[in-house]
């Protein structure tokens, strides 16, 4: 049987691509990216306050359409040979819904409502919910973020549905439960959303929720009442068990499978997150750091439980038994923002062109600018007196969340252009993964290897050797394009019974990698010098911010 297929659903920061993989031999026979119309328009947001929003309805059309423009192109016996479809998410990225499982923004008195729509992962409108939820924790009999590396933070679930109910009491009212965004849009393609019986991604779940077997699920009643007394109830309409992404969520329902033209018996993995899906696509096997380089940076490794399972890694974003590859623990940290530092700065130098010379030069602009600023960076000398600055425009992710720390550069002087600022912050991107490798290695996790996917890994060599340069590490670059999605084929293909387990479906499936960066070793010793001066900045600006 060489002729079965399975779909990958990547639904990232800005688009959503669909992904046609033969299962027998990983190759890609077809395609789709779909950028959402109203997320691009910047509607529903409000960067001041860093509330970033996303309407369920970007995401319906884009399931369509990613899918069918996937399947557009392929051979009929392609099309009626798909045996299973698992989609991953950015997250956490919660919405609130009705007793349906229908978002609040789909019914027509919340369709303009942020509040109830999709709160992407990026929001950080919910700071001081993450305090009073760390402040409470802290303090409680037991420590319900002992397992998200002790320190929950504003771009979680919790935080984001105690700011929602606190600032919306319609929202408040009409939700029912409160869902991830890669719980439910498995569950659309089943047809049946109902909250209290669809299958919850453990790797969500685990990550985001402070759900855990040991707490027999989420945190107690008591806890939650304490936090706040308008979560009451909220518990028991939410979920007790939860499911790895080698599991099936359900059968395709017989109207996505007319609309989508492939098999009524297409079975529906459980989802589960990019950058998880993304480190199985990557052939992530124990003490490798997957890096998901994008927006933000998240970083993967998983190890057998009976190695590591008795840490408790401090400030990371969670250990969760099973949330990349059953059977072993996940651990997760990573930075809020990557290429979104990069791109922050595109916009500094952008913004003005076209109020002044239109959208045309704007455009062109866009288009040369980060190639040509690395280019140029490149080709700078690394001394210990260059500029330093932190890469925490969007606040820090980890090591130890705080979304309240903002970014800075430093050591300035007239002869200081484009180029040196923006080697800068490309340095300070890599300083900032470095804290999280030291951190694993701090708290007793040996990272081996170290493993780049996303579109920065895939796009630019300058980033990719700064940061090899800085770890000290060799880095090499999965050759997929689109390794999250590869990795939600190779999860549907164990969902669908095509492989055993994902061990399996990795070597039948993985695509190897293109590319390897070596460290300098010239430029080494003097990156350790930044790394001190980087940290000392850090310090200061955590100190008297
Ligand atoms: N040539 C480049 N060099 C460095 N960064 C780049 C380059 N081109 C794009 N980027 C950055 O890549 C990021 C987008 O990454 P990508 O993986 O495509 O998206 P996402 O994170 O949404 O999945 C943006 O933040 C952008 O600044
Ligand atoms: O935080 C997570 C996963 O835990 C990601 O979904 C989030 O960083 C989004 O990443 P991308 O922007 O899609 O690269």
């Amino acid at each position: 049987m060489q002729n079965q297929y399975v779909i990958g659903v990547d639904y990232g920061t800005d688009s959503v691509r669909a992904l046609v993989v033969n299962a027998h031999t990983g190759a890609a026979v077809g395609t789709h990216v779909f950028e959402y119309p109203r997320w691009k328009k910047g509607l529903y947001c409000a960067p001041e306050i860093s509330q970033f929003r996303q309407h369920p309805l970007d995401y319906l059309e884009g399931l369509e359409e990613s899918i069918k423009g996937a399947l557009a192109g392929v051979p009929e016996e392609v099309r009626q040979n798909v045996k299973g479809i698992s989609v991953d998410t950015t997250g956490s990225t919660p919405v609130a819904v009705d007793e349906n499982g229908t978002p609040l923004a789909l019914l027509p008195e919340f369709s303009e409502n942020p509040h109830g729509m999709f709160i992407l992962w990026k929001d950080h409108t919910a700071n001081a919910e993450a305090e009073e939820i760390n402040q409470l924790a802290h303090h409680w009999d037991v420590d319900y973020t002992k397992y998200v590396g002790g320190i929950y933070s504003s771009e979680w679930y919790w935080a984001k549905i105690m700011r929602t109910i606190r600032v919306d009491s319609q929202v408040r009212t009409r939700a029912f439960s409160w869902v991830e965004h890669c719980d439910w849009i498995s569950a659309v393609l089943t047809g049946d959303t109902n909250p209290l019986t669809l299958k919850r991604s453990r790797c969500a779940a685990g990550h985001k929720a402070m759900w855990n077997e040991e707490f027999q699920g989420l945190p107690s009643e008591e806890f939650l009442v304490e936090l706040d007394p308008q979560l009451a109830g909220l518990r028991q309409r939410l979920f007790k068990d939860t499911y790895t992404s080698d599991e099936a969520m359900g059968t395709i329902s017989a109207e996505w499978a007319t609309k989508l033209g492939i098999p009524a018996d297409v079975v529906i993995g459980v989802g589960a997150f990019d950058a998880h899906m993304g480190a199985v696509g990557a052939e992530i096997d124990p003490y490798t750091f997957v890096r998901v380089m994008g927006t933000s940076t998240c970083d993967m490794i998983i190890a057998p439980n009976e190695e590591i399972g008795h840490l408790l890694i401090r400030g990371i974003c969670g250990q969760v038994d099973g949330s990349i590859i059953p059977g072993m623990l996940g651990m997760e940290a990573g930075q809020s923002a990557f290429g979104d530092l990069y791109a922050w700065f595109q916009q500094v130098i952008v913004e003005p062109v076209k109020a002044l010379l239109g959208e045309e030069a704007a455009a062109e602009l866009r288009k040369k600018l980060i190639p040509y600023l690395s280019e140029q960076a490149a080709k700078l000398p690394v001394t210990e007196n260059d500029v330093v600055a932190l890469d925490w425009i969007n606040g820090r992710r980890t090591p130890d969340a705080n979304h309240t720390l903002k970014a800075t550069i430093s050591g300035m002087n007239l002869s200081t252009d484009a180029v040196k600022i923006f080697k800068a912050l490309v340095e300070a991107t890599a300083f900032g993964s470095r804290a999280i490798v030291d951190r694993f290695y701090q708290e007793g996790v040996a990272i081996k290897k170290v493993i780049g996917i996303g579109g920065v890994a895939k796009k630019s060599p300058f980033v990719m050797q700064t940061l090899a340069d800085v770890l000290n590490m060799p880095i090499k670059v999965a050759s997929s394009d689109q390794a999250c999605a590869l990795g939600a084929a190779m999860c549907a293909s164990v969902a669908a019974r095509i492989h055993p387990d994902m061990k399996a479906a990795q070597e039948a499936m993985g695509s190897g990698f293109d590319a390897e960066y070596h460290p300098n070793a010239d430029k080494v010793a003097v990156y350790q010098s930044l790394y001190q001066k980087y940290q000392s900045l850090g310090n200061y600006i955590e100190q008297y911010a």
